[in-house]
């Protein structure tokens, strides 16, 4: 997996290729929680690439090009031309342990983590030529160290030849019921069956878009975490990257 050759004769160096995980799934699997649990273990980035999404979303609906109830019909030029023109960077940084995401010169930080921008990331999401803009940018983490990667087609389109993949799942209910009590423990006031509709809109939207839709790899772990706590998922998740030849100092 990890091919770092070590050679005196340059002309027969390799590229170093470093290890790849990928954790897909729907909204609430727990999908950032093993993302960066794993991804501390490991001394690993993190690649969150839902945030890149949020951020197009976001600027779409700031410009007019969406709206919240997804009706208007979407000029995918026009959001093309906008998610080319943001200077998207993801910064290490060092005191936190996260990578920031960095756009325009300005740090975008929880304020596109609500379930809002989620829906305006799942309309901007559709379209081929907005996906394709945000590739390289997310392959190109790939190259500087190991990498654990969040979202609904990393281990499909982004990272084919990923070292571990897993697709996290869990019912809608579970999945709502999670969000209303993070929600709530945000000091946020929090509706359990307006968050289960939200939820099923984005699922239906995300698993259905022709282009790069979510569903597990031919060759993912496939693990439904709606009995099993965070804990017990991480340890699965662990065990099946031990497996994949992974390995975890402690
Ligand atoms: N297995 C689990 N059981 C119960 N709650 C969980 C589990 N995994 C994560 N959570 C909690 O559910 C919420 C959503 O988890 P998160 O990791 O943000 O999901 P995702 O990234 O897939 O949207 C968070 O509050 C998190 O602490
Ligand atoms: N690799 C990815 C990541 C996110 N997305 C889109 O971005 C939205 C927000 O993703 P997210 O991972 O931040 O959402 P949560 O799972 O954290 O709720 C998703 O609903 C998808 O529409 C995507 O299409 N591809």
């Amino acid at each position: 997996m990890t091919v770092s050759t070590p050679t005196n004769d340059n002309s027969q160096a390799q590229p170093v290729r470093y290890p790849v995980i990928c954790i897909d799934g729907p909204s609430g699997a727990g999908k950032g929680t093993v993302t960066w649990r794993l991804a501390q273990a490991l001394g690993y980035q993190l690649l969150d690439s839902g945030a890149l999404y949020r951020i197009v979303g976001l600027k779409a609906f700031e410009a007019g090009l969406i709206t919240a109830d997804a009706s208007k019909v979407i000029d995918e030029m026009a959001v093309l031309q906008l998610t080319q023109s943001l200077d998207i960077a993801f910064v290490p940084n060092n005191e936190s342990g996260r990578v920031d995401i960095i756009v325009n010169d300005e740090a975008v930080g929880e304020q596109v983590r609500n379930e809002t921008i989620g829906g305006y990331a799942s309309q901007v999401a559709v379209y081929p030529k907005v996906r394709n803009a945000l590739l390289t940018l997310q392959q190109d983490m790939a190259t500087r160290s190991g990498l654990v990667a969040d979202g609904r087609d990393m281990g499909t389109v982004v990272f084919p030849n990923a070292d571990v993949k897993v697709f996290l799942t869990a019912s809608a209910e579970a999945r709502a019921k999670r969000r209303v009590t993070q929600l709530m423990e945000a000091g946020q006031v929090a509706d359990f069956e307006e968050i289960l509709t939200t939820i099923k809109a984005r699922d239906d939207r995300d698993e259905n878009r022709t282009t790069a839709p979510s569903k597990p790899a031919d060759d993912a772990l496939v693990l439904d975490s709606s009995m099993l706590d965070a804990n017990a998922v991480y340890e699965q998740i662990k065990k099946h990257c031990q497996n994949q030849g992974v390995c975890f100092n402690s």
